[in-house]
């Protein structure tokens, strides 16, 4: 890139040098033209001297015939000799200019034979040049493409799926969690103790810093046009929301994947940002200036769509942040029993990548779905009734189509049930072999969760065990720019 900068910086000097080269020659002809021009009009001028002389020294002839007697004056003889002096002088002067002019047009000529050949070594130079900055583009498309199908292959063998386990902070003295490295949680339980492996756990005093970057090779792969889908699963109040979004001073992996996707991308990135909530199974947008308008999916090919969906172009992080805080403020909130800021709703933030790029000449298109689920809870616990209790019977049942997708994806069935909730529908793409997905199990080390404890663990287990086909590349030509291989 270095290289190729370097060059195209002389081949930019070269050009300016051409462009003055150009503006030489026009001067130098122009001064020609002037140059003749004034030696025409010298000419002239010569001429016309001549003839006055021609006209006084027939004066001195005897105008009238010599048979008149009639003596004419004979001219001043003073005056004859100065007008011969002056002819000398015109004479010698006009021979000056011929040579003056004749020299003048020379060098000209030399000068532009000269500017013509330089002209021609700029040519030579700019057309290496091109040729340089061509083989330096194809080297650079070449590396681009080893470095991304590297990394890809990297991702693979940790597998397109994900698990981490992250477990909250809790003030209580007692916890029903131990760790045993940063791949294993041992959950206790009225004295045995349950093994569970996960790609990395995080202990509750993990930092969102820590717990981000788990995650951060993933973020890579939607700039190299992969469909990459983040999911933060667990009971209510176990900390999804404050992994997924955390907070102004201490911000989750929504922001944090945001920040690094610009980051990488600077200005050759195209954003669009949509977000949504599923509530008690109807999707609501929550861009929209009417968020009561409920949405349907339609499926379109291999992928779904939400028709109607507000899709904002976003391009700096204080865009995306005002983008999310609406969206926000939109969410259904309502205050459980267990978690007194409870999301009662599934949400899903898609931020849409666009890559151009200028050396390349590709464009890749890759989209990061960030999902906060809403909390699975036991409906006896949390003492919930009236909308409460229907809210929380929605969010049970697409939970529980969630667990049977990992289900079947598991054990490699033939039909997965991924329309059985709009939320399996949903991330229908996420999760079946177009996608690297991670999720977050995130847990509560308080010995009275131990039973919701156990079972995230286990829905962890499940999802660790699926293992997803070889993620599909969107990579294609730039808009009106080259194909791509
Ligand atoms: N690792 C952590 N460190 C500090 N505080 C945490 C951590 N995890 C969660 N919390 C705090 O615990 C409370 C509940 O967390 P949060 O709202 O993220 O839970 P949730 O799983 O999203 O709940 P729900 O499903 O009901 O929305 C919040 O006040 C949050 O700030």
């Amino acid at each position: 890139m270095e290289k190729l900068q370097v060059k195209e910086k002389e081949a930019d000097v070269l050009l300016q040098k051409n462009s003055y080269l150009v503006g030489e020659v026009r001067y130098l002809t122009d001064a020609v033209q002037h140059l003749n021009q004034r030696a025409a009009e010298l000419e002239a001028d010569r001429q016309q001297a001549r003839e006055k002389i021609r006209s006084l020294l027939n004066r001195r002839v005897p105008a009238v015939p010599p048979a008149k007697t009639v003596a004419k004056p004979s001219p001043d003889p003073a005056q004859l000799l100065q007008l011969g002096r002056l002819t000398r002088a015109l004479n010698v002067s006009s021979k000056k200019l011929r040579a003056t002019v004749q020299q003048a047009l020379a060098d000209m000529r030399k000068q532009l034979e000269q500017l013509k050949g330089s002209v021609g070594e700029l040519a030579r130079v700019e057309r290496e040049g091109a040729a340089e900055v061509e083989e330096l583009r194809s080297l650079y498309r070449r590396e681009a493409a080893e470095r991304k199908s590297l990394h890809n292959k990297v991702l693979e063998l940790q597998g397109n799926i994900r698990v981490f386990c992250r477990c909250r902070r809790s003030d209580r003295a007692s916890s029903c969690l131990e760790t045993a490295g940063d791949q294993e949680v041992v959950l206790v339980q009225k004295g045995s103790k349950k093994k569970f492996q996960f790609d990395k756990v995080f202990t509750p005093s993990s930092s969102q810093e820590e717990v981000f970057s788990g995650m951060l090779p993933v973020i890579t792969s939607c700039v190299d046009g992969y469909n990459v889908c983040v999911l933060a699963y667990g009971q209510t109040g176990s900390g999804k929301t404050y992994t997924m979004m955390g907070s102004k001073e201490n911000p989750g992996v929504n922001i944090r994947s945001v920040r690094e996707l610009l980051h990488i991308c600077c200005e050759c990135a195209c954003f669009q940002m949509s977000m949504l909530e599923i509530y008690n199974e109807t999707l609501k947008d929550l861009l929209t200036k009417s968020p009561n308008a409920s949405l349907d999916i339609r499926v379109q090919g291999k992928s779904v769509a939400v028709p109607g969906l507000t899709q904002v172009q976003v391009q700096t992080e204080a865009d995306i942040l005002g983008v999310m805080e609406m969206g926000e403020r939109n969410r259904k909130i309502a205050s459980t029993k267990m978690n007194t800021q409870s999301s009662r709703s599934h949400l899903l933030v898609a931020l849409e990548v666009e890559i151009s790029d200028s050396v390349s000449g590709l464009t890749t298109r890759g989209t990061l779905t960030l999902c906060d689920l809403a909390g699975s809870e036991r409906i006896s616990k949390t003492e919930a009734e009236g909308q409460r209790l229907v809210e929380a019977a929605a969010i049970n049942k697409s939970l529980t189509a969630l667990g049977q997708v990992f289900g079947a994806l598991k054990c490699n069935a033939l039909h997965i049930p991924f329309r059985n909730s709009k939320l399996t529908h949903l991330l229908q793409p996420c999760l079946s072999g177009d996608a690297k997905c991670c999720v977050f199990v995130n847990v509560s080390p308080d010995v009275k969760d131990v039973v919701e404890t156990l079972s995230t663990l286990q829905f962890g287990s499940t999802i660790r065990q699926v293992s997803l086909g070889r993620a599909a590349q969107n990579i294609g030509p730039a808009r009106g720019g080259k194909t791509a291989k």
